[in-house]
């Protein structure tokens, strides 16, 4: 259910896309339960998914290869018809920001659309930090889905610019995926088959380097 709405956009004259920017290293159930349903809440048109190039935040970790991450979202997408993967991120030299991936896509999309960008509720309370954060509010409208171990709240933003939404809790990271597989753990019905196939077939994982995250 949507817990709080603060005035999402109304009126069904623009296309609705979704974009769900992420590392995705790896993608993993949680994300796309999260695509699923803000795209569900929202009555979407299509979810695009914008793996991370090199996301500046995370530039102590340790990040696989962003055609390995993008391979992977692709793989993880594939059977959805209304999901969608977009290279934007991955294509763009330097540090990625929110603001260069929705006014690219914002150009690529043309007027007639409404860009809702989903988040977990651990990166909503951070998008104070994010580059250019009053113009985001601009171009999209923020989506903030639950996350087990992280509270969802309002950390200040715009009024009327962002919505909570209440998804079913699914306590998965793809921190903790990675260091199961490092481990010898079992990462099965935590990601699809197919990443699970594609995690081995790279070797990826193997070792959790002592600058990875967690
Ligand atoms: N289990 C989950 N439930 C809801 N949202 C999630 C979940 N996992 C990730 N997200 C959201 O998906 C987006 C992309 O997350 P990201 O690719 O960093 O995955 P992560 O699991 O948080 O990775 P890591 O453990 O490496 O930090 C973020 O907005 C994050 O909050
Ligand atoms: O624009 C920024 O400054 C910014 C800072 C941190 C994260 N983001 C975006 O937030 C999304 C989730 O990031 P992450 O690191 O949790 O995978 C992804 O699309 C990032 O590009 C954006």
């Amino acid at each position: 259910m949507v817990r709080c709405m603060m005035n999402a956009p109304t009126g069904r004259g623009k296309r609705r896309l979704g974009v769900m920017g992420g590392t995705f290293d790896p993608i993993h159930h949680g994300h796309l339960v999260a695509a699923s349903e803000v795209a569900h809440h929202f009555d979407l048109d299509e979810v695009v998914f914008v793996p991370t190039g090199r996301p500046w935040q995370k530039a102590d970790k340790t990040v696989s290869a962003p055609e390995d991450r993008y391979l992977m979202t692709v793989i993880a997408t594939a059977s959805n018809p209304r999901f969608s993967v977009s290279r934007v991120d991955i294509d763009r030299p330097g540090p990625t920001f929110t603001i260069d991936t929705l006014r690219e896509i914002a150009a690529a999309w043309g007027s007639d659309v409404e860009l809702y960008f989903i988040t977990g509720a651990d990166a909503l309370a951070q998008i104070l930090s994010w580059r250019d954060v009053e113009e985001l509010f601009t171009i999209a409208h923020f989506v903030g889905a639950t996350r087990p171990g992280h509270i969802l709240h309002d950390p200040g933003l715009p009024k009327g610019k962002v919505s909570l939404v209440e998804i079913p809790a699914l306590s998965i990271s793809s921190s903790e995926c990675r260091e199961r597989v490092a481990s010898g753990q079992p990462i099965w019905y935590l990601v699809p088959d197919g990443i699970v196939q594609y995690i081995n077939k790279r070797g990826l994982y193997r070792y959790v380097s002592p600058r990875s995250d967690r």
